[in-house]
């Protein structure tokens, strides 16, 4: 604002006047001379603004703070008497129950009895908040003999608010700010991405037989005393410290196969970012939440100890089937949680006759399901968030013999290079609420800068999936239409788009390519091929054949179409080309999704043997077949074919495995490269 302007609307803000004119009747009605008294009320209305308000009910500061927060309105309605009566009972009775439980969940092996937890923010025990503690169903007399942990007290917050978190962030971890869109920034410490070489899996009699074990496989073996070693570490940890965060959760918009998952973490930025991921529960859900089906234990910040057996550094994310426990150790990047339920899941849905996925998946308003799979970085997020479509999810799904469902309830995108002309619908996703991790920002009007790698090239958003405004809520869909699979191919000899029958596309399913471009597994920073089996070797449990098989079956049951779709380089290798504008992508996809791609033109390509159309409405012809693109077409067939020995080759150990009823197994082997 001017001075001018200021000048000029101060009588309106009952700002001090000095301009005579304004004051002129004042200096008259007092007859006095020299300079014009000081105006201090407004004039408009003739009313003293001062005094129109009734002075505030309290007698102390204390009162006057206390009155500006209402309690929460209770979850459940009270109606009559009768009920009230029982409400009461039964609230009180759950407030003992819900202690038990989170008392239970934090209980040391070594001393048998849960901590004593106390519910709500220590730092708020003077602002007379009620505090509940727990009742306790053991005899407790402290003693000499007693250690100081078992004369402290855990408090725990318990699916705290957003608000909430943003104030425990900002007040307590180093890092923490408000961006200028209003999401949480913070900082993931010295891991950035996920660290796979630190997965840790118990074996023990059942998932010795159950699951995927060995070479390839993600399933680092541990045994049961170094996972209760770890656990003791991790919840050791957690009790030292003056409060603890618990999210009380769900996985899985299937009802039918719903999951209630329990997170106890250190970090108000863990809590937020499962709040925004997992599916919340309504108040009632909450009610009669009980015992959770699976816990996580995150005691990131906290380091494992390299003595124990097992323990290749000082990280460890141990997953205890059995148990239905995961430690978190030496890692604050949240992905561990997301990604380590979603490993839960791919051992237990299948259980239930139920395909668990790596993948994305929209609707479109006619119906039409479709499923995008790849990995880190190839754009299920992008790409499954498309205005024209509704948004089922970004990244986990389930299919049943219901149709899909999504396993969460928020979103995970990157956000490296992110514009808001590109990808309006995540720009938008990215406000109050909203979990920016590794993200860097003007220190003074806190504007994120989507471009800078500073802090890694791996800066990802979390938001709620209600954040993209057609978000299909329930997240569940029908059956998909089309399966489209995603390579960021860096060596660009993969066509922007291929149609794949059956057996290519569980070739290409079971090979999982993709060249990795940014970190999101710790350590990569430079492009290289990998196949990584069903597009998410990490988080399988199971061998990938099992899932390909169910997905085989899947496909042709409701006559699924596969695709292959690339969304990394054109016109050369990584370093020579470019990656293929997402501009043409998208109206790749849209062809897909309108069935238009179905009824083209198509021939056949070399080596890959795909099927490839001649012609796209706005996507440059010559573009289609990657060769056209190249300068030197000996370096295009050179490259093909190093990366055909390398399909080849990935594929070895998997030509002794069935898949599928009658002659799949040879088909998908014969769908592979030939040269
Ligand atoms: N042609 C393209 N198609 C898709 N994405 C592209 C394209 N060109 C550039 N990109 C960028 O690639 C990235 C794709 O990342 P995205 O978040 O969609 O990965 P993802 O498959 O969801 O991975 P993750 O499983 O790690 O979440 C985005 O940053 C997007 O802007
Ligand atoms: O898990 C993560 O960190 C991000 C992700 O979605 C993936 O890598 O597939
Ligand atoms: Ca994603
Ligand atoms: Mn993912």
């Amino acid at each position: 604002m001017s001075d001018t302007k200021m000048a000029s609307n101060g009588t309106e803000n009952a700002e001090f006047s000095f301009t005579s004119n304004n004051n002129a009747s004042t200096s008259a009605s007092t007859g006095r001379k020299g300079l014009p008294k000081i105006q201090t009320q407004k004039k408009t209305n003739d009313v003293c603004h001062d005094d129109s308000t009734p002075p505030v009910k309290a007698q102390t500061i204390d009162e006057l703070h206390s009155l500006q927060k209402k309690r929460s309105t209770p979850t459940t309605p009270i109606t009559g008497t009768q009920s009230a009566f029982f409400t009461t009972l039964s609230e009180e009775e759950r407030q003992k129950q819900q202690l038990q439980s989170i008392s239970a969940s934090l209980a040391s092996l070594t001393r048998e009895t849960g901590p004593k937890v106390v519910k709500g923010d220590p730092a708020r025990k003077s602002e007379g908040q009620k505090v509940t503690l727990t009742s306790h169903s053991h005899h407790f007399t402290p003693t000499i003999s007693v250690s100081d942990s078992s004369l402290k007290f855990t408090h725990f917050l318990y699916n705290l608010s957003p608000a909430e978190l943003y104030e425990q962030a900002i007040k307590y971890e180093k890092g923490s700010f408000i961006t200028s869109n209003g999401a949480l920034a913070t900082l993931s410490g010295a891991k950035t991405g996920r660290s796979p070489r630190d997965k840790r899996v118990v074996k023990d009699k059942t998932t010795e037989e159950e699951l995927w074990w060995g070479k390839g496989s993600p399933n680092i073996e541990m045994d049961e005393q170094t996972f209760l070693v770890n656990r003791e570490r991790a919840v050791d940890y957690l009790n030292s410290l003056e409060k603890v965060f618990v999210n009380d959760q769900f996985l899985n918009w299937d009802l039918e196969h719903r999951i209630k998952v329990r997170i106890v973490s250190a970090r108000a930025y863990h809590s937020l970012f499962m709040h925004n991921m997992c599916i919340r529960p309504t108040p009632e859900e909450l009610e009669d939440f009980g015992t959770p089906d699976f816990t996580i234990y995150n005691a990131g910040q906290f380091p494992c100890n390299r003595y124990t057996h097992y323990m290749t550094s000082s990280t460890s994310i141990d997953i205890n089937l059995a148990r239905r426990e995961m430690v978190i150790l030496g890692t604050q990047y949240a992905g561990e949680m997301k990604k380590g339920l979603f490993s839960v899941m791919h051992y237990l849905m299948p259980k239930r006759g139920i395909l668990s996925l790596h993948s994305g998946c929209n609707v479109g308003k006619d119906g039409d399901v479709a499923l995008f799979f790849g990995l880190s970085g190839t754009g299920k997020t992008t790409l499954s968030t498309d205005h024209n479509r509704y948004l089922i999810g970004d990244d986990e799904h389930c299919w049943s013999e219901n149709g899909v469902s999504n396993i969460e309830g928020g979103c995970y995108a990157k956000c490296i290079d992110l514009s808001r002309e590109k990808e309006p619908d995540i720009w938008n996703a990215i406000k109050f609420g909203t979990v920016l991790e590794n993200v860097v920002f003007d220190e003074h009007t806190r504007e994120v800068d989507y471009v800078d790698k500073s802090v890694t090239e791996n800066t990802r958003a979390a938001y709620p999936i209600e954040y993209i405004p057609n978000a299909k809520i329930p997240c569940v869909g029908p059956h998909p239409k089309n399966v489209i699979l995603l390579a960021c191919d860096a060596f660009g000899v993969l066509p922007p788009v291929s149609k794949l029958n059956l057996a290519q596309t569980m070739y290409h399913f079971i090979s999982g390519y993709t060249a990795l471009v940014a970190g999101t597994e710790d350590g990569i920073k430079e492009p290289t091929a990998t196949f990584s089996a069903c597009f998410g070797a990490a988080f399988i449990m199971l061998h990938p054949t099992r899932y390909a098989a169910m997905l085989a079956e899947k496909m042709q049951k409701h006559r699924a179409t596969g695709w292959l779709v690339n969304t990394g380089w054109s016109g050369g290798s990584y370093g020579f080309g470019s990656r293929i504008k997402l501009a043409y992508t998208r109206i790749i996809i849209d062809a897909i999704h309108s069935g238009n791609l179905l009824k083209a033109n198509y021939k056949k390509t070399e080596v890959f043997g795909f099927e490839i159309p001649i012609e796209i409405e706005g996507v440059p012809s010559e573009i289609l077949d990657p060769v056209n693109t190249w300068l030197d077409k000996m370096a295009y067939k050179n490259t093909l074919s190093k990366l055909a020995g390398l399909f080849k080759k990935n594929f070895e150990v998997f030509t002794n495995y069935k898949i599928g009823k009658d002659k799949l197994t040879e088909e998908i082997l014969a769908a592979g490269p030939v040269f």
